[in-house]
């Protein structure tokens, strides 16, 4: 099943870099399929406007809705449909995370909206959520100029999750905020040379005792998890939840 991305944009260029890397070959191999859509391309003034002063007065401008609207229209169409996946990043969306990429991996159509300005009229977020299953997330707290950024790192995160995608699929079963690493952090990696600089890889690692090497790969994760993410441990036994 060929997943369909979409992306409106007033910079869709930023979209270009899908070509490359894995990203290309699997488009190349017909697992996802990648559109790119001038947001300017539904204006009709000779300034190509779209975007207005804010009702109610403030900083900056808004997106206009009518833009959107008839972008809508053309790309995803006029009937509703829960199978179509609409994203809006945005500083005040729920923090996107590693389930939510599981989830939206198995989707057939994703289409992102990606704001600029101070954001986009609420009435098209509330108008795609009559139509679409609507997602309003954001990528961390920190303050970006748009949507495209996160939209290239959410499809990332999406499309390596696709059956099909890594050439290796067992790689994921060990990465960070994966289930199967019951929420901790990953280990530090090494390989050859086993001395650099003066640095050696850690002794267990070469000892081919994999007991030992597991315990050594755990107690790391632990550490780490405990240091970097206290959010994720329990703090009466300093392991995650
Ligand atoms: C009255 N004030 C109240 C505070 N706001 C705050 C504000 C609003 C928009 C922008 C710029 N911008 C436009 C579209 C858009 C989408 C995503 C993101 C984004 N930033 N950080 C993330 N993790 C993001 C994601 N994902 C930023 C975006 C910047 C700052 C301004 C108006």
């Amino acid at each position: 099943m060929t997943m369909r991305l979409d992306y409106l944009s007033i910079f869709p260029a930023y979209f270009d870099v899908l070509d490359i890397s894995l990203l290309g070959k699997a488009a190349v191999n017909g697992l996802v399929e990648v559109h790119a859509h001038d947001l300017r391309d539904w204006t009709h003034d000779r300034h190509r406007t779209v975007d207005d002063t804010p009702c109610g007065g403030g900083a900056g401008m808004v997106m206009k809705p009518d833009p959107w609207g008839e972008a809508f229209d053309e790309i995803i169409g006029t009937e509703p449909d829960s199978s179509v996946h609409v994203i809006f990043p945005s500083p005040s969306g729920a923090p996107f995370t590693q389930s939510a990429a599981q989830e939206l991996s198995s989707a057939v159509r994703i289409v992102f909206c990606c704001g600029r300005y101070e954001g986009i009229d609420h009435r098209v977020i509330d108008y795609a959520r009559s139509m679409w299953t609507v997602h309003e997330v954001s990528l961390g707290d920190y303050v970006l100029n748009g949507g495209e950024v996160a939209a290239l790192a959410i499809t990332e995160a999406v499309v390596r999750l696709v059956p099909g995608f890594m050439g290796n699929p067992e790689s994921l079963a060990e990465e960070s905020f994966s289930a199967g690493q019951d929420g901790l952090l990953e280990y530090p990696l090494f390989t050859r040379p086993v001395s650099w600089r003066g640095l050696d890889v850690p002794e267990v690692l070469m000892s081919g005792h994999h007991g030992r090497i597991a315990k050594w790969r755990r107690d790391e994760s632990v550490r780490l998890t405990c240091e970097r993410r206290p959010d994720l441990t329990d703090s009466d036994f300093g392991v995650p939840h």
